[in-house]
């Protein structure tokens, strides 16, 4: 058996003003830091350890990896940050608020922008050009679809985080409500039109149990 356990970061500023965020880098606030702290400690209650641990390129994430780390006795982990697991970017949508843009487009419009797998959101008109995803080549998103976000992390899944857990390396993915989404849909085989049901709140680490024909034999919440 190999455990796998995922979750989304605590809350960010943005999530506590109800912004579109996507790939603006924004920090956890108090509550956040404490959903952080929180997940950590209930983590560390399990007695789970891990070989390697994965994250997005965004501070709020990596924050939230690093206070679980901490709280769990692993500073020294290897951790991987990965643009594959950067939140699924939301294009023109990107700091506008979630309750203005329902009051102008209504509720249907706004949940399909939201949680449909293949709706594409309003995109940019040209993409951002940060320096962290120009330097390894990386040309950023004008907006995403669920399916956009699900098929650049899959390379990831593939190449990184399956093979440890092949290996029997226990692992942990810090990462975004919408590339979560997207692995969860990938490992629970969630249909297109089921996985806008899924809902991933901010500091509940996911853990599942993983045997050895790579099924998941178990899958607990921890809240
Ligand atoms: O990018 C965002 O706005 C949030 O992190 C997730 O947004 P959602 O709840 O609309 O998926």
């Amino acid at each position: 058996m190999v455990e796998l356990v995922i979750m989304r970061h605590g809350q960010s500023l943005a999530n506590q003003q109800h912004l579109f965020t996507g790939w603006s880098d924004v920090a956890l606030t108090a509550t956040g830091l404490t959903q952080a702290h929180e997940a950590g400690s209930r983590i560390a209650a399990t007695g789970l350890t891990f070989q390697q641990v994965h994250t997005s390129m965004l501070k709020r994430a990596i924050m939230t990896a690093n206070i679980v780390l901490d709280e769990i006795g692993q500073n020294d982990l290897p951790m991987i940050k990965t643009w594959r697991l950067n939140e699924r970017h939301y294009g023109a949508l990107r700091g506008q608020n979630k309750d203005v843009v329902k009051q102008r487009v209504g509720a249907a419009q706004l949940h399909e922008w939201r949680r449909s797998f293949t709706t594409v959101p309003p995109l940019l008109a040209k993409p951002d050009v940060a320096r962290r995803y120009a330097q390894i080549g990386v040309t950023e998103p004008r907006g995403e679809s669920l399916k956009m976000a699900y098929d650049r992390l899959m390379p990831y899944w593939q190449d990184h985080i399956a093979p440890g857990l092949r290996a029997g390396h226990n692992q942990l993915v810090v990462a975004h409500g919408s590339t979560l989404r997207a692995l969860i849909k990938y490992l629970e085989r969630i249909s297109d039109d089921a996985i806008d049901q899924v809902e991933v709140p901010n500091g509940k680490p996911i853990w599942y149990q993983i045997d050895s024909d790579f099924e998941i034999v178990a899958k607990r919440v921890l809240d």
